[in-house]
Order: C-alpha cells, then structure tokens, then sequence
C-alpha cells in the first residue's frame, strides 16, 4: 500500500489523503492512517506537504519513438517533412532503435506528468519493451501504410494480427491494443475495411489520422468523390467501433454531423497543426455539439515535444485569438480535454482522482515561483506551470520521485538516444539533403 499524505486537491481545499492499494485509488479522505487503522509497516508515506496531485495526464496521439528524430526537419510541409526525411529516416530503424527512441519518450513524457498514451507506430516488439521498463500505461497500434498495394497490404495485415494477439495475451494492465490504419489517402479501402472488421471483433479502438492538411482531402476527395469523413461513413468504418481521429482540422459541417452521430472522439493536436502549418482545428463548433475532444502531442518530429502541459495551455489561448473571444476553452475545459476526456476517449478508468480508479497520479511541488499565489492552482497548471511535476505513480507504482525516474536509469538513456541518432544522420545523410 501507499498513502500519499497531506496532499493538496484541485477540487477541495485542506489537505488529503490517498490511500492506494494495488494498482487502485482505495480511499480519498482524511486522517486515513488513523481512520482506516492502517499498521504502518504496511505503507509506504509519501509526503504530500506543500504537494498537489492531480491526475496522471492522457496524450491521445503519438508517435513515441519519433523522439529522436526531435529538431530534424523544422519548417517544411507535411508531405515534404514525410517524403524527404522522415519515411527515410524510418526505414532505416528497427526494433532497437525503437526501444531507445521509446525510452526516451516515456521519461519526457512522464517527467511532464503524461501517465497515458496513444500510440501509432512499427517495429512493437521495442516500443512493447520500452513500455514495461518505464512503467508507463500505454495504448498501443501498429501504424499500418498500404500506398494502394495488395503485397504491402498483406504484409501490414499479418504485422497488425500478430500485435494485436500479443498484447491481448501479454494480459498486462497498463498495455491495451488499438488499431492503426494510419490514413485515408495512404491506406485503401480493403485495409481500412479489415480494420474496422478486426477492431469489432477484439472490441477495441481504432485511431486513424484524419483531415489534417487540405491537400490530403484533395486527394482522397479525387479517388472517392467524397470528403474523408463522408467516405469512411460510407464504408462504415464508424459502424459499432470507437475511433479516435487525430487532427480534424479541416471539417465540412457535413463531417462534423458524422462526427457527432458516430461519437468519433477527437485528438486535437494544436502544436504540431501549428508547427506544420497544417491549420486549427474548430474545436469550439465541436464542443458544441459535445464531440469529445482529447489532446495530442504528435510525434517529437512535428511538436517538438511530448509536453501535454503546453497542449492544453495552447488549446485555450488558440481558439480564443482566432474567434476573439476570450471566454472561448476556459481553461477547465481544456485541462479536462487532457484528463477525464483521455481516460473516457482510450476506456480507461484513468484521468480523475477517484476511488476505485486506476491510481496515476501526479504530485506537483507548489514552492515554484510560477504557481504563487497558489490559491489559483486550477489556473495556473493551464496558463503558468511549465510541466516539470515531482512524483509520478502509475498504476500503482512510484515511477517518479523527486523529478527522478525510479526504475531506469535516464541518463544511460539520454547517452543511448545520441548514439542512435547519430547512427541513422549517418545512414540516412539527412544532413546534406538539408
Ligand atoms: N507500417 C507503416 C508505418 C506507419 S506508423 C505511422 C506513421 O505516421 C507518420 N506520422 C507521424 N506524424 C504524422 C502526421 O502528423 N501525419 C501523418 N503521418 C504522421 C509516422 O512518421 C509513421 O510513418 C509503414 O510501413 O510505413
Ligand atoms: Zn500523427
């Protein structure tokens, strides 16, 4: 067991106690070592003086191992930033290379209070192994990219099966499968037709990229007549699955009624849409209609960062600058996108602080200059903090304590992603291409 004592709550004043017992929150209350006649040689104190803890953040869509292609290619297009220097650069992994590139990912993420994440990517086995180690809960995809080929198609359909069987028998709490039809214009209709089919048949989600650049609707808008949104409900992709789409910037309010009608959950990715040039999404026409809407970091090639904290802060002030309207994503709104609405969006009982809920949970150490006067915390972790949180537990387990990982050595890691990086500018001579 673990209590986490005295700690600060965002929703009530005084001081708390949460009593955690197994991967689970037992009791929020307080005095709970007296009340529930706890043997202190049964638990582990956490100290949570001068602490407030907030739940565990939920990053709905990633590409964790692109960590270590961070600041590689800056301020290009999105298909010249895939043609001519990530798909290069990712031909030349594998699943070492993934593993680190994971590592890596999982220390920034939850060094910055992300407990969950979603991902889409190849080569699992490292992405798999990098998970475990960090202690990390994670929602994982194989991306899967036919181009319109039969052979390719085969290919990515086995690879799909075959992740989706391990994980559901690795039966390991923290690891869910999704299924990762990367997007309309790179997959075809057979690949996006068995994704669905293999997604109901597990009862699992599937998370796509959706509308996220004009020019990509142009494409597929060419081949089938008809906007994404439209051609996917005409092959009812949306039919008795959850699908989480990441980006829908561009959306014909015919799409956004599909949207609604199918509770399509939406991952709004502002920074890497910003940093791409690809456009905002219309998060506040969504909200509207009480689409849910998650927020998203992308991967470290478009963002540069896995940093959630900067996700909602841009998601209120982004919205209210182009509308003019300050009162637009409160700052509640936008911090519930990445908590409640993540744990909702990936079915997980994650994203509040709540008796018998996961327990991923995130101390914030109140003694920093960015969070005083702290009587306006709810505010401040929106428009002040930077993201840098002391204690992390997830399901269960200290994975962060005192700003330092508990399980891995991160500084091993940080060596490990140099040398990795270094390996694939020398293989793939991206720096000459520049
Ligand atoms: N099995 C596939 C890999 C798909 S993984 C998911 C893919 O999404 C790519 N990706 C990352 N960010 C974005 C984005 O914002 N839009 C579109 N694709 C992205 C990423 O680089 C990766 O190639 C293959 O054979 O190529
Ligand atoms: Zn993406």
């Amino acid at each position: 067991m673990i209590l986490i004592r005295d700690v600060r709550l965002l929703e009530s004043n005084g001081n708390w106690d949460i009593l955690v017992e197994g991967n689970r929150i037992k009791r929020i209350g307080r005095n709970l070592l007296e009340k529930e006649s706890i043997d202190k040689r049964d638990v582990e104190i956490i100290d949570g003086k001068n602490m407030a803890a907030i739940p565990g953040l939920v990053n709905t869509h990633t590409h964790i191992p692109m960590t270590i292609f961070r600041g590689v290619a800056d301020d290009i297009p999105l298909m010249e930033w895939l043609n001519n220097y990530i798909w290069k650069m990712e031909s030349k992994l594998n699943e070492e290379l993934v593993y680190i590139g994971t590592l890596l990912g999982t220390v920034e993420m939850i060094k910055s209070g992300t407990t969950t994440f979603n991902d889409m990517y190849f080569h699992l086995d490292g992405i798999i192994k990098g998970v475990l180690e960090s202690g990390i809960r994670a929602v994982l995809s194989y991306g899967m990219i036919d181009l319109f080929d039969e052979e390719k198609r085969e290919k990515e359909i086995k690879n799909c099966e075959k992740i989706v069987k391990k994980i559901i028998k690795m039966d390991n709490p923290r690891i869910k499968p999704a299924i990762g039809p990367h997007a309309p214009y790179t997959c075809s209709k057979e690949l996006l037709t068995f994704s669905h089919e293999i997604a109901r048949e597990y009862n699992i989600p599937v998370h796509i990229h959706m509308n996220e650049t004009l020019n990509e609707i142009k494409i597929v808008k060419e081949k089938t007549g008809m906007r994404p949104f439209e051609y996917l409900n005409s092959i009812e992709f949306f039919e008795g699955v959850k699908v989480i789409a990441a980006h829908c910037v561009h959306l014909s309010d015919r799409e956004i009624d599909i949207i609604e009608k199918k509770s399509v959950v939406v991952s709004h990715n502002p920074i890497s849409n910003l940093k791409l040039g690809s456009g905002i999404a219309p998060i506040p026409k969504l909200l509207e209609k009480n689409i849910l809407i998650t927020l998203g970091t992308d991967g470290c090639g478009s963002n540069n960062n896995l940093n959630i904290f900067e996700e909602i802060k841009i998601s209120s002030l982004i919205h209210k600058g182009i509308s003019l309207d300050p009162t637009s994503i409160p700052g509640e709104v936008s911090f519930k996108f990445a908590t409640l609405n993540g744990g909702k969006a990936l079915n997980l009982e994650v994203g509040v602080l709540k008796e018998g809920y996961l327990a991923d949970i995130v101390l914030v150490d109140l003694r920093k200059p960015y969070l005083i006067p702290v009587e306006n915390l709810k505010s401040h972790l929106v428009y002040a903090f930077n993201g840098v949180v002391d204690t992390v537990l997830i399901d269960g387990n200290v994975v962060l304590r005192d700003g330092k990982m508990t399980n891995i050595d991160e500084y091993k890691i940080y060596e490990m992603a140099e040398k990795a990086y270094s390996k694939l500018v020398e293989d793939v001579d991206i720096k000459r291409d520049n």
